[in-house]
């Protein structure tokens, strides 16, 4: 479970967040400059200025009152950013393991192998190819098992599916579903698509220039 509830202040308004999230999908929405990725960033450990607490499963990520802010890569958050991030010069399967201690030889403390994630997105067959050669929803499928590969407890989505074009969006809408029901770990997803919060989401949080106001 994710527990957050801080302040961080931004030129135009103080952002404030109060949430408790399970294993679900809570979807993000609200108008471009609401505070979304703001957010996301915050949960990640991606921002500084931040007063209040974030606690993962229990673990305290960060709390100004008693100094504590773990790094980002120790977080145990998996981030999925608009425009996949992916390493332009590295291989599907590069980009997959990069960060992870033994890359693609090794296992060490993770339960996932490479070539079990490269399988459950379906591009295996992808693995030598570089981000450039692929299509959009290839590069999203990537981002995703690059996001999961070092086995999170929570997902940050940063407008996903935006790129992609309505038909294949649909379907990676429901495999994402399928995703967080398999895993069992809070997803928080950000769109501007009210019908694709109507379908991914468990929850939508609505934000407005940093505040929150719950749909359902
Ligand atoms: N680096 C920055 N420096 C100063 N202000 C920033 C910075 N990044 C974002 N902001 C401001 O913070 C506010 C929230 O931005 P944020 O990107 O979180 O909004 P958003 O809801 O994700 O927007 P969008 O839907 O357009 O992506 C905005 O008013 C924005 O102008």
């Amino acid at each position: 479970m994710l527990r957050a509830n801080f302040i961080k202040k931004l030129p135009a308004f103080d952002l404030t967040v109060d949430f408790e999230i399970n294993d679900e999908i809570v979807v993000l929405c609200g108008p471009s400059g609401a505070g979304k990725t703001t957010v996301l960033q915050c949960l990640a450990g991606l921002k500084s200025g931040i007063r209040g607490q974030i606690q993962l499963n229990g673990r305290t990520l960060f709390s100004s009152e008693q100094g504590i802010n773990i790094p980002t890569r120790l977080r145990k958050i998996g981030y999925v950013f608009q425009d996949y991030a992916l390493f332009p010069h590295m291989s599907v399967k590069r980009n997959i393991t990069y960060g992870i201690p033994g890359g693609c030889k090794c296992r060490g403390d993770y339960r996932l192998s490479v070539l079990e994630v490269l399988e459950m997105f379906h591009i295996t067959h992808l693995q030598d190819r570089l981000p450039a050669q692929l299509s959009g929803g290839e590069k999203q499928r990537v981002a995703l098992a690059r996001a999961l590969m070092t086995e999170p407890e929570l997902l940050l989505l940063d407008e996903p599916l935006s790129a992609l074009d309505p038909t294949i969006r649909f379907g990676l809408q429901k495999e994402l579903k399928e995703l967080q029901r398999q895993w069992r770990i809070p997803f928080i997803l950000v769109t501007h698509d009210m019908q694709e919060a109507q379908f991914l989401g468990d929850r939508i949080i609505r934000l407005e220039k940093g505040k929150q106001l719950q749909i359902n």
